[in-house]
């Protein structure tokens, strides 16, 4: 069985891909971003090629040049780089896992495909297990965010004897509201070494209360330090300061998802806030508005999440 060095744990931020005004992928500010990350946000671990990543929107060749990217300028900064191969083609996925081992990545991840859909858990499973024998030295997460695939296999079910199918599997990424199947997630596995990683940024400390080890999101690129200081409270059983860490996320949070918040106001956020430029989204996603880059910007100042770059 692959042991990665430590179990995954803590934030893990979910990168964006930085692009140019053109939309091709920006290498050039990976270096920065890197620095920006776990100086100022504390974070030093990283999910590559995801949601947030634009990964399905990438072809193969950019994934690679990106993951390499990330790992290279992450090398003795970062503990962890996991890079995200999901893919509609099973052979696009194993390319990319073979890649992640080959150029150092430290785990790799799979969403369920999504065209055409495993609609039982074996076909998922066996789905999975192709990837993850593609790089069998690299620990295995597996990426489960039904709203967006819509494969809707209870998280709870597919971990049920998964280790006897994919001995790298090493732990789950939980991007869904469902806490009794993320509960369970925990409950029936704590004789095993696996990160449970939520996924819900504004929901993170209710998952915490439920066992998880660790967080994936997209806010952790501007909004880590909070976060940190949330885990940190909970760790030391300040259950009401941890409270109020999430309270505040919130109030952003919920204040953007109004206006409409998804990959390409993460971009326009993390482009104000760390002064990196992210640059705008590709199609079908489309640049956020002049408007909610001046909303999110004062709405990020009276929560004063400006501070620690002003
Ligand atoms: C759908 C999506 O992109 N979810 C992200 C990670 O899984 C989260 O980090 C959210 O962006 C975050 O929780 C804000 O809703
Ligand atoms: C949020 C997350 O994990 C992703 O962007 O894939």
């Amino acid at each position: 069985m692959a042991s990665p060095k430590k179990r995954l744990q803590g934030l893990v931020a979910a990168t964006i891909t930085p692009m140019t005004e053109h939309g091709e992928i920006n290498l050039s500010v990976i270096g920065q971003y890197v620095d920006y990350l776990v100086e100022k946000q504390g974070v030093k671990n990283i999910f590559v090629n995801g949601t947030t990543g634009e990964g399905l929107s990438l072809n193969v060749s950019e994934r690679r040049q990106v993951a390499e990217e990330w790992v290279t300028k992450g090398r003795n900064k970062l503990d962890q780089v996991v890079i995200h191969v999901g893919a509609l083609s099973l052979k696009e996925s194993q390319e990319l896992a073979k890649h992640a081992a080959e150029i150092g990545a430290d785990g790799i991840a799979v969403i369920a495909p999504f065209f055409l859909k495993p609609w039982n858990k074996d076909v998922l499973v066996n789905f999975l297990k192709e990837v993850a024998a593609a790089a069998p030295a690299l620990p295995f997460y597996y990426y489960h965010i039904p709203a967006l695939t819509g494969v809707k296999i209870r998280a709870e079910e597919l971990l049920d004897g998964i280790q006897e199918k994919i001995p790298t599997f090493q732990g789950l990424k939980f991007s869904d509201t469902d806490l009794l199947d993320f509960g369970q997630c925990v409950d029936q596995n704590r004789q095993r070494q696996f990160a449970f990683l939520f996924g819900v940024d504004e929901q993170l400390l209710s998952a915490l209360v439920m066992g998880a080890t660790g967080a994936v999101g997209s806010t952790y690129n501007y909004l880590g330090k909070k976060t940190n200081q949330m885990l940190e409270a909970f760790e030391r059983k300040d259950f009401s300061s941890a409270l109020n860490c999430q309270f505040c996320i919130q109030r952003f949070i919920n204040f953007v998802t109004k206006q409409g918040f998804g990959v390409s106001q993460t971009k326009a956020i993390m482009t104000l806030v760390s002064g990196i430029p992210m640059g705008p989204p590709r199609l079908p996603l489309q640049k956020a508005s002049r408007e909610f880059t001046d909303n999110a910007k004062a709405k990020l100042k009276s929560l004063d999440f400006l501070s620690c770059t002003d």
